[in-house]
């Protein structure tokens, strides 16, 4: 008998739907990537996620918070997601292999303010411009070395303040002279010519500068508190800020009225002077400072970047802010860790002592995309902190003792700078003193760090009584 055509139809329909169901699932299931396996983090709370764990200094927070989650975690500070990298083999996967990516820095609301230019700029084709002017020539191994003088002259001036503490039999108080000594170094690099008060006020606005981008602002984490400006540090920093300006504004005022001297005393040469000046182009090269180097750029029609003086300020602010305090602080961990471990610190005292208290504890940086990670999902727009101050205490670390600075693009640009002045200025110190730690029964130095600010310093002044080993004491003469 003849089947009725319509329940045919209709069974055939079932039949045919349930084929293509199972077949789109059968294909939806192989082609749907595995679900994203994000990486381990500590139970956290609403709003304000992780901010409660986090107590100063945060990297010894980080640290013990990996020994339980592993050297990958990730946390989140109010609405930012952040990871955090506390081994050297992860720091290494993500330098070498996600470089691109992790080449921003997180623009906090203050460091907006001081680092308009260079350090804490996204990255992008302004930074490369600017990063490729710093390594190559601002912090270049030539400049470095023009620049040499300059840093010998502070060194001596350091020297003699020792040495008038050991006619006085006292105690020096070495965290507040080196720290003047690097200022005074650093800004003497940037303007050769520049008055003893300017690098007394940069000294006080570094410290400032670094206070306030090292301090934790609750604005960057927590939307709701957007803009309220709750605990004053934005009006703070608007005020050094304008400080800062002014004083750069007249190193660099003071800088091209000796140019526009300069000019003018050539112009008024005659033909033969001119040509003497021509034939010695070295001895001209070799006074150069950063601010000669910078506003001879911005006058270079034909540079691949037209430097702005906004650029200029933004530059030096980077220069001296980073590169200070910084310096200080190893040299000062380095005679410290001297002065407890003679024997062992004899060699290789710089990268020791930079493995065991890393001048910035953590590299911040900001992905720009997704990532895997140690078969771990980063997503975009993560913060990523490279626990240097961890990584140093990772037996792995050996292999790579200078990822103390960073790495990769976005690796410190001063490293250069930083192994000739830091083990210069504590040779000084070691050859022309012996030391004794001023009280304490024990006869070591405490090795307490600081809770504040951006640079892993000590907690304690380092107060040690200096004999002079030379007489007559040659080098301050
Ligand atoms: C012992 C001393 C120093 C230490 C421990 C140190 C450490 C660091 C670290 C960890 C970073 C971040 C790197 C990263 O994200 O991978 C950095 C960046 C930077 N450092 Fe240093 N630094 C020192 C000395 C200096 C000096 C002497 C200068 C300049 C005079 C300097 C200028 C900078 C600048 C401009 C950046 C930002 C680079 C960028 O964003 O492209 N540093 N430093």
């Amino acid at each position: 008998m003849e089947q009725p055509l319509l329940p045919m139809l209709l069974e055939l329909t079932v039949v045919v739907t349930l084929l293509v169901l199972a077949l789109s699932h059968l294909v939806s299931s192989r082609r749907s990537p595995p679900p994203r396996r994000l990486p381990p983090s500590p139970p956290g709370l609403p709003v304000i996620g992780h901010l409660h764990l986090l107590r100063p200094p945060v990297h010894r927070t980080f640290h013990e918070l990996a020994a339980r989650l592993g050297p990958l975690m990730l946390i989140r500070l109010g609405s930012t997601g952040c990871v955090v990298a506390s081994s050297a083999d992860v720091a290494r996967e993500l330098i070498h292999g996600h470089d691109a990516t992790i080449s921003g820095r997180p623009i906090t609301a203050l460091a907006r303010l001081f680092s308009y230019g260079f350090a804490f700029t996204t990255y992008g084709p302004q930074w490369r411009l600017l990063r490729r002017l710093c390594v190559s020539e601002v912090l270049g191994p030539r400049t470095v070395e023009q620049l040499r003088p300059v840093r010998r002259a502070s060194l001596v001036l350091l020297l003699r303040a020792v040495l008038a503490a050991a006619a006085r039999g006292e105690a020096a108080d070495l965290t507040r002279e080196l720290i003047r000594f690097s200022n005074a170094s650093i800004i003497r690099m940037v303007a050769s010519d520049a008055p003893g008060s300017v690098a007394d006020e940069a000294q006080d606005l570094v410290k400032a500068v670094t206070g306030l981008i090292g301090a934790f602002n609750v604005e960057d984490y927590v939307p709701l508190c957007r803009g309220w400006d709750l605990q004053g540090l934005r009006r703070e920093a608007a005020g050094v800020h304008r400080r800062f300006d002014a004083l750069l504004e007249k190193m660099i005022r003071h800088k091209e009225e000796a140019r526009d001297h300069g000019r003018a005393a050539i112009a008024d040469d005659d033909e033969h002077e001119q040509e003497d000046r021509k034939q010695a182009p070295a001895t001209r090269q070799r006074n150069k400072d950063l601010l000669d180097i910078l506003l001879e750029k911005a006058d270079d029609d034909a540079a691949e970047m037209k430097l702005t003086r906004e650029n200029i300020k933004a530059f030096i602010t980077d220069v001296v802010t980073a590169g200070s305090d910084s310096s200080a602080a190893t040299v000062e961990w380095m005679l410290a860790e001297l002065m407890n471990h003679p024997e062992a610190m004899r060699k290789a005292a710089f990268k020791e002592t930079l493995r065991l208290h890393p001048g910035a504890p953590i590299a911040h940086r900001m992905s720009t995309g997704e990532m895997v990670v140690r078969g771990f999902t980063v997503p975009p727009r993560t913060a990523v902190f490279i626990n240097v101050w961890a990584i140093g205490r990772d037996p792995a670390f050996w292999e790579d003792p200078l990822a103390s600075c960073g790495g990769g693009r976005r690796g410190c640009p001063g490293v250069g700078l930083a192994q000739q002045s830091v083990p210069a200025a504590l040779a000084a110190l070691v050859q022309c003193f012996d030391w004794a730690v001023a009280d304490g029964e024990t006869g070591l130095v405490d090795m307490d760090e600081s809770d504040v600010g951006l640079v892993c310093a000590r907690k304690h002044p380092l107060l040690l009584r200096p004999t002079a080993r030379l007489n007559p004491f040659p080098a301050v003469e």
